[in-house]
């Protein structure tokens, strides 16, 4: 066991990466599940965890060389039969306002009804937000019948959102692969500037992770509560068992990233000499070991928040 706290000057992502969240929205059937199986693949990295990133549930992470996409779901409007009829609770408003853009899902093969309606004007009162609609299920209709959905879906945007309309509409078969990776392309292109939230492995499959990096969080913040108000996020970026270790004793090595706004945190988290860290990292690991059952190396490096992460939006993201 041991913490250290070399820091690496830059992060280890491209300076263009994007990351972010979105959310699908639609009524019933529209497609939203099949969609983000098709956009997330094989690679459903984190399913049902809520991370302290959100408090949203993830319902996959689409892994790009230039970006991650988190795909969250939208209580509420997930279930729109219950929604319906009544009005948009905080809860759905609130996670629509924190992911970063939105993607409307509207049937190709369905006319719009006032489900859609409804959901467009309530998506109308999120200001400033990018909303995309996708027109789902492209496959099921011929290209006249395509065309004229697109007119209609045009027209919904102009209606709801102003002149502007939509940020952009784009059709799309889940189960044909038609325009997927161009739906992907599109989100992305709303995201902001900013790493991986998430490691694209497929160690972080576990709830596991993201209770590691709460207790590291917890550890951290004992007893400096007030000087560190918001102002610290964890990610555990690694989470794998030490190779060549017996059955009988397994370790586990786990490296978590601790992000600061400021120098002066820093020190603060780390302490005289690292002494506080030694602290953090001790505290932290006797939690972690008791909740995965088993002997923990626990890494753990201070980082100051880029430029980037002074944008208020930003660091709410990151749980600042
Ligand atoms: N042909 C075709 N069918 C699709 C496509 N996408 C979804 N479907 C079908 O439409 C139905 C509903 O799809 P879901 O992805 O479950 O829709 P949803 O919006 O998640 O539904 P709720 O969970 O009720 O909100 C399923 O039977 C899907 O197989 C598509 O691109 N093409």
């Amino acid at each position: 066991m041991a913490e250290t706290n070399n820091l690496p000057a830059s992060g280890s992502w491209p300076e263009d990466f994007r990351s972010g969240f979105t959310s699908f929205v639609g009524r019933p059937n529209a497609g939203k599940s099949t969609l983000t199986n098709a956009l997330v693949g094989q690679k459903i990295a984190i399913t049902s965890a809520k991370p302290q990133t959100t408090r949203h549930t993830i319902r996959g992470i689409v892994h790009r060389p230039d970006a991650q996409l988190i795909l969250v779901d939208t209580p509420g409007l997930h279930r729109p039969r219950t929604l319906l009829g009544q009005r948009l609770n905080d809860l759905v408003a609130e996670t629509l306002s924190e992911v970063d853009a939105i993607g409307f899902c509207l049937p190709a093969n369905e006319k719009i009804g006032p489900g859609d309606r409804f959901i467009a004007s309530q998506l109308a009162q999120l200001k400033r937000k990018p909303i995309v609609a996708l027109v789902t299920k492209a496959d099921l209709v011929d290209r006249e019948t395509l065309a004229a959905q697109l007119i209609a879906v045009t027209e919904l945007g102009s209606e709801n959102f102003g002149p502007d309309g939509f940020a952009a509409i784009i059709p799309v078969s889940a189960v044909k692969d038609f325009q997927v990776e161009q739906v992907a392309n599109v989100l992305v292109e709303q995201l902001p500037l900013g790493p991986p939230l998430y490691p694209d492995g497929e160690l972080t499959d576990e709830p596991e992770s993201v209770m590691v990096a709460e207790l590291v969080r917890e550890a951290a913040l004992e007893g400096v509560r007030d000087e560190l108000p918001h102002s610290l996020a964890v990610v555990v970026e690694e989470m794998a068992p030490r190779e060549g270790r017996s059955k009988e004793n397994p370790l586990v090595d786990i490296h978590v990233s601790l992000y600061v706004e400021r120098p002066s945190q820093k020190a603060i988290v780390i302490g005289k000499g690292g002494a506080r860290l030694r602290e953090v990292g001790t505290r932290a690991r006797q939690g972690i070991e008791k909740l995965l059952g088993t002997k923990v190396y626990l890494d753990l490096h201070v980082k100051v928040a880029k430029d980037w992460q002074r944008d208020p939006k930003q660091l709410g993201r990151l749980g600042f």
